[in-house]
């Protein structure tokens, strides 16, 4: 085939054969991903076909692949479309019902499409702890949950009900997060009201003192929130989201990455009943408690994990409700799986001396 076509007519040509290829070959890949099906099945997997570490393997192969040639798409998008693959060939057999903090047009639902792909039926919960309640009875196959903002810090919400939840943290989705200033119409002048999620206008605050100064700020419980209202009201009231807002709720983008700091990030987890299996880059996620009044308990603690050389990735703390005397959980995550010998075998000692102990999951590191 030539490779450096010289006219439309030829280069068009060339793009048709490739189609035809392409086609086929995904096609192809589809009935092989059927039978896979078939075989789990026949396994006892329980319907649920899903593998996040199989999904992180071959993403992370498409990566390697596209660096490896020098694109010309980027990362994100080459793996994009292959999630997008996957997705649909997942949903041939059994399309996973995914509930996410809602309503429709949020971030967390950004952070579905990103890890699952438009396969997935996704379900919008209004609070937290009802997506965790979802995906324990079963009405919904996986949860999505943010976790911690680069800029606002934890989601103490989702670090409190993983203490007490039967689920694991099944795999993380990393978003980088963009706000824009979003209106039925008009210009950035005529916008007289503002909604947005509290921590949307911390991270807008510098942006909006310099353009919008006079403009009334009005909280609300979610970036989709703040859509659906400046959808309703009309030319004048203005709200703080994403791009998929925009889109779900038909609204024009006044102004765009409107955030003070454009490396803003958020973290979500994945939650459900699957442990996955290792993928050799995996972190394992743990929660656990001190005895109380031990001078150095902490330390004492996680002396374990130093003397194994594990990584230690982050580290946060969350007061135990009840206690008189200020108790903490701790929640650690840490690079490698649990099923590895080194890893399992400090956490026992770790077990051994703490009050309360808990592995949340052990999952592949968000590949993009
Ligand atoms: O390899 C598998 O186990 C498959 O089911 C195939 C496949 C894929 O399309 O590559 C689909 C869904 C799984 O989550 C992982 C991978």
């Amino acid at each position: 085939m030539n490779s450096n076509p010289q006219t439309l007519e030829e280069a068009r040509r060339e793009i048709d054969a490739l189609d035809e290829q392409i086609q086929a070959l995904i096609s192809q890949r589809a009935r092989i991903a059927q039978a896979i099906a078939h075989i789990k099945q026949r396994m006892g997997d329980g319907g649920d076909h899903y593998r996040p570490a199989r999904e992180a393997e071959v993403l992370r192969r498409v990566i390697a692949r596209n660096q490896a040639n020098g694109g010309p798409l980027t990362d994100e998008v080459i793996a994009r479309l292959m999630r997008e693959i996957m997705s649909a060939c997942l949903s041939l057999e059994s399309p996973l019902t995914v509930a996410y903090l809602g309503p429709e047009g949020t971030y967390t639902q950004a952070a579905v499409l990103k890890h699952f792909g438009d396969s997935v039926r996704a379900r919008a919960n209004n609070a937290i702890d009802e997506i965790f309640r979802d995906v324990e009875s079963g009405a919904a196959d996986y949860g999505v949950v943010p976790v911690e903002n680069s800029i606002g810090g934890v989601v103490s919400h989702t670090l409190d009900e993983l203490v007490h939840t039967k689920l694991r943290i099944c795999g993380e989705v990393t978003l980088p997060v963009h706000h824009h200033l979003l209106a039925v119409g008009g210009d950035l002048a005529a916008v007289r009201k503002i909604y947005a999620h509290p921590q949307s206008f911390a991270q807008c605050r510098k942006w909006l003192d310099a353009k919008l100064p006079h403009a009334i700020r009005e909280t609300v419980s979610s970036n989709g929130q703040a859509a659906l209202q400046a959808r309703q009201e009309g030319v004048g009231v203005a709200a703080i989201a994403s791009l998929q807002a925009a889109r779900i709720h038909g609204l024009e983008i006044l102004a765009s990455n409107i955030e003070d700091d454009p490396s803003n990030t958020t973290r979500f987890l994945v939650i459900g009943k699957q442990d996955p299996a290792p993928t050799g880059e995996d972190i394992t996620s743990i929660v656990l408690s001190g005895h109380r009044n031990q001078p150095g308990s902490l330390l004492k603690l996680l002396q374990p994990l130093a003397n194994a050389g594990l990584d230690m990735t982050r580290i946060e703390s969350r007061p135990i409700k009840g206690s008189a005397v200020q108790d903490y959980y701790f929640f650690i995550d840490l690079a490698g799986h649990v099923s590895t010998p080194a890893v399992r075998q400090a956490l026992d000692e770790v077990r051994a001396t703490a009050a309360y102990f808990k592995v949340l999951g052990s999952y592949p590191r968000a590949v993009v």
